[in-house]
C-alpha cells in the first residue's frame, strides 16, 4: 500500500523524466505519467510539482550543488528526487516533514540517505531561491538583453484572458466579471478562477486567450463587407473565433483532425460558423484567393514559457531550425494565395529570432507596418513594423506572451 501523496510525487518524477530525457512537453506527458494517479487534486499536484520543478531547475540544482561534496549527475535519480522536494518546500509551501514522508520512498539505499542528508543540510541552512528563477545558460544566450525580464516574469502566475466575442459590450463584461482592459475586446482577471463558472462561458460571450495571442487576428481587421478570411494552422481556433465574430467569412485549415475537434466545440459554443479542412498546407491549396491571410504556424512556442515551464528545457537549436524551415515554406506557399490588395498577417508564439523576423525577412511582398494604434499602451511595433512581444513587457499589467507578428498587403 502506497503512502497517501506518494502516487502524485511518483508522477512528478515520471513528468520530469519525460521532460528531460525524453524532450515531451509536459502536457504530453502528463496522460501517461498520472496514471494510477486517483482523483484530479492529486494529478494536478503532480503537475505543479513538476512545472516548479521546471520552472526553477538552474536554482534548485544550485542549492543541491552547495549541499553535496561531489556534483550528483544530471540525470541521477537522487537529483531528481531532490529537485522534487525542494519546489514542494521551497515554491509549494509543502511542510518539511510531508515532503520527506512522500519523496524518500522513491528511492533507496545510499541515494535515500543522500538525498536526505542534503534536504536536512538545506534545511537547516534555511535554503531560499532567489527573487526570481535564472534561465538556463543557452536560453539565457539566445534571449540577449530581454533575459533578465522575462526571467522576472517566470516567476508570477500569468493572469487569466479572454477575448469577447463583441468587442462593443467590453464596458458591459468588465462590470459582470471585473478585471481590467487593455485593448476594445480583451478582459483580464487574476488567474484561479474556474473557468466554467465564469458567466458567459456556456453561452459562448467569450474565450480565454493570452492578450499577445489576440493581436496577430486584430491586426487583419474587419471585412468591408463580405470578405473572405483563410486561417492556416487554425486549431483549436482562438484566432479563428476571432476573425468569425469580426465578420470574416472563415475558412479554417489545420493537419490535425483531433484538434479540428476542439475548434468545432468552440464554435459551437460561441454560436459561430467556420468551413474546416483537414489538411497539411505543405500539400493543399485553395481553390481561389483570399482577402485576408492569418498564418499562426506550428513553433517551439518559446513565448509561452510561463504557462509551460518544460520549453526551457527541450527546446534544442536544432528544433529551431527544423520549425524555422517549415514556418518559411508555409509562408512562401500562403503568399500565392492573396487576392489583389489582400492582407497577410504571419504570427508564432516563439522568442526565437530564426522563427520570427529570420523567417519574415524577404518575402517578396510590401511589409504593411503594424502601427502603435492597433496595440496596447506600452507596447510598440518594431522599427521594421512588425511586432515583438515576450513575458517582461507590460509587467505591470501581469505581462503577455512572447509573440512574433508581421503584416504585408498584395499589390
Ligand atoms: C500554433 S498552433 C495554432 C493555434 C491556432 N491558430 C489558435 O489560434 O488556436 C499550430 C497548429 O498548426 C497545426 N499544424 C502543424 N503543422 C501543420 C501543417 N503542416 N499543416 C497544417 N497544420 C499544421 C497544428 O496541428 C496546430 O494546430
Amino acid at each position: 500500500m502506497d503512502i497517501p501523496g506518494l502516487p502524485a510525487r511518483r508522477a512528478a518524477l515520471r513528468l520530469l523524466d519525460a521532460v528531460l530525457r525524453r524532450g515531451e512537453t509536459l502536457d504530453q506527458a502528463g496522460h501517461n505519467a498520472v496514471q494510477g494517479v486517483s482523483g484530479e487534486a492529486d494529478r494536478a499536484l503532480a503537475r505543479a510539482i513538476a512545472a516548479e520543478a521546471l520552472r526553477w531547475l538552474p536554482d534548485l540544482d544550485a542549492l543541491i550543488d552547495s549541499a553535496t561534496r561531489d556534483p550528483l549527475p544530471d540525470d541521477a535519480k537522487p537529483r531528481a528526487v531532490l529537485r522534487l522536494m525542494l519546489a514542494q518546500w521551497l515554491r509549494l509551501d509543502t511542510p518539511p516533514h510531508a515532503v520527506v514522508a512522500t519523496a524518500l520512498p522513491l528511492l533507496s539505499g545510499g541515494p535515500k540517505r543522500l538525498a536526505h542528508g542534503v534536504f536536512a543540510t538545506l534545511g537547516r541552512r534555511e535554503a531560499q531561491l532567489p527573487t526570481h528563477p535564472s534561465l538556463p545558460a543557452a536560453v539565457a544566450a539566445r534571449w540577449g538583453i530581454r533575459a533578465g525580464d522575462i526571467a522576472a516574469a517566470l516567476a508570477v502566475p500569468p493572469p487569466l484572458d479572454l477575448t469577447l466575442r463583441d468587442a462593443a459590450a467590453t464596458a458591459d463584461w468588465a462590470a459582470r466579471l471585473g478585471g481590467q482592459t487593455l485593448l476594445p475586446g480583451h478582459l483580464r482577471l487574476p488567474r484561479g478562477e474556474a473557468i466554467e463558472r465564469l458567466a458567459g462561458f456556456a453561452d459562448g460571450g467569450w474565450w480565454v486567450q493570452d492578450l499577445a495571442a489576440s493581436l496577430p487576428a486584430r491586426l487583419l481587421g474587419a471585412p468591408r463587407g463580405a470578405g473572405r478570411a483563410l486561417d492556416l494552422c487554425a486549431a483549436p481556433g482562438g484566432k479563428a473565433l476571432q476573425l468569425a465574430a469580426a465578420g470574416w467569412t472563415v475558412t479554417a485549415v489545420d493537419s490535425s483532425a483531433r484538434r479540428l475537434e476542439r475548434m468545432a466545440e468552440n464554435f459551437a459554443r460561441c454560436g459561430l460558423s467556420a468551413d474546416v479542412v483537414v489538411a497539411d498546407v505543405r500539400d493543399w491549396a485553395p481553390a481561389g484567393p483570399y482577402d485576408a491571410i492569418l498564418l499562426d504556424a506550428p513553433c517551439t512556442a518559446t513565448g509561452t514559457c510561463r504557462r509551460h515551464p518544460d520549453v526551457l528545457h527541450r527546446i534544442t537549436r536544432g528544433q529551431i531550425a527544423d520549425m524555422a524551415a517549415l514556418q518559411r515554406d508555409l509562408l512562401h506557399r500562403a503568399a500565392g494565395w492573396l487576392a489583389p490588395g489582400g492582407r497577410l498577417v504571419y504570427a508564432v508564439c516563439s522568442l526565437e529570432r530564426e522563427e520570427g523576423e529570420d523567417v519574415a525577412a524577404g518575402l517578396g511582398l510590401a511589409i504593411e507596418p503594424i502601427r502603435p494604434d492597433e496595440l496596447p499602451v506600452g507596447i510598440a511595433p518594431t522599427p521594421q513594423g512588425w511586432l515583438r512581444t515576450d513575458p517582461g513587457m507590460l509587467a505591470a499589467e501581469g505581462g503577455l506572451d512572447g509573440f512574433f507578428v508581421a503584416r504585408w498587403q498584395a499589390g
